[in-house]
């Protein structure tokens, strides 16, 4: 096996993922601390170890391969677990979403990744992003569903915005179709230095929405900071996320501070404005941040002959984008929202 002498001695997982940009024989080793160790294919790689565990986490990155300092704590924890230094106490599943993104320091290479989960790439195979899709979907599905028994579940898929963000940190909880938000999770995301949450009202085709969806797992896409190239993420800035989730992994239960409503900016989504023209527009510029609110009645999009304005005061932009492809989501509006009935 070509690289398991350099994974095992190394840790690399993420430099063997980048040098296997579509795909990575399979192999199976056991860790001196009798973790089993099982690479399914590239940037995907199992953990289990040798005793009973109770919850099936899966950690992704990559879905945008620019998006690096997501990248850089996954790629640390896989480090110390391979190298001894990390003891597991429960199963875990990393995943590097899509290498070649990676490797060009680009969001995607054809489509984008995150719009594809949920059955949206149709089993189709004209890009390797569909591909992807479909296997990532396999991956988690099976690491989900081999674990016997009543377990908790839970995918956390890790992202930086393109945007500046008045709130640094944010988490996207996908629509629930009617359960309740968690407060637990509420208190996970505050350890992890994340107090704003936004709660999408529709379906959607991202991989957070997938796995919350298809499997009831404790799903989010956690926006963790701005986009930087590898090597100018200021890491001192992730260091409550790295070791909220190192204790996530390697405990086996975790106490968070307790619930208190006022710890946290919660916000609902008003609208999703899509592309439908090629001629779309936003009035403001590329520095302005999420989370910037409107005026009731100023203009927030050109879309052809369609002009959007605001129709709530303070109603805020959230990950404004006019390069997305036609018919993709442009930009998605938010309002405050309290913590209510909702919440268990
Ligand atoms: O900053 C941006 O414009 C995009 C950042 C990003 O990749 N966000 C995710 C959010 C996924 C979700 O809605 O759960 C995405 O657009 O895929
Ligand atoms: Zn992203």
């Amino acid at each position: 096996m070509t690289y398991l002498t350099e994974l095992k001695q190394s840790g690399d997982f993420l430099s063997i993922t980048r040098a296997n940009e579509f795909s990575l024989e399979p192999v199976s080793f056991t860790l001196d601390n009798g973790t089993l160790v099982e690479v399914h294919d590239t940037g995907v790689i199992q953990f289990t170890p040798n005793i009973t565990t109770t919850k099936d986490i899966v950690l992704s990155s990559a879905v945008h391969g620019n998006e690096t300092a997501p990248i850089e704590i996954c790629d640390e924890l896989i480090q110390q677990i391979i190298l001894g230094k990390l003891t597991l106490a429960q199963r875990v599943l990393f995943i590097f979403g899509n290498p070649k993104s990676i490797n060009i320091g680009q969001r995607f290479v054809d489509e984008n990744l995150n719009r594809l989960f949920n059955g949206a790439h149709n089993n189709e195979t004209d890009n390797p992003e569909k591909v992807r899709a479909q296997n990532l979907e396999a991956y988690v599905r099976n690491f989900f569903e081999q674990a016997e028994g009543d377990r908790y579940r839970c995918h956390y898929d890790l992202h930086t915005a393109i945007r500046g963000s008045k709130n640094e940190k944010f988490a996207v909880y996908p629509f629930l179709h009617g359960k309740p938000w968690k407060k637990s999770q509420l208190q996970f995301l505050l350890s992890c230095g994340v107090n704003t949450v936004l709660m999408m009202r529709s379906a959607a085709t991202t991989f957070s929405y997938f796995s919350s969806y298809q499997f009831g797992a404790d799903a989010f896409t956690i926006e963790l900071g701005q986009v930087k190239p590898f090597g100018q993420n200021n890491m001192a800035s992730f260091a409550k996320t790295k070791a909220t989730l190192t204790a996530l992994i390697s405990q086996e239960s975790v106490e968070y501070k307790d619930f208190n409503a006022s710890d946290f900016e919660l916000f609902t989504v008003h609208r999703t404005i899509n592309r439908t023209q090629e001629a779309f527009s936003f009035p403001f510029s590329d520095s302005a941040v999420n989370f910037t609110g409107f005026s009731k009645g100023e203009l927030l999009a050109t879309d052809g002959d369609t002009e959007y304005f605001a129709e709530v005061e303070g109603e805020a932009i959230i990950f404004p984008n006019a390069n997305v492809a036609l018919g993709q989501r442009a930009l998605l509006t938010v309002v405050p929202l309290e913590v209510d009935e909702n919440f268990i």
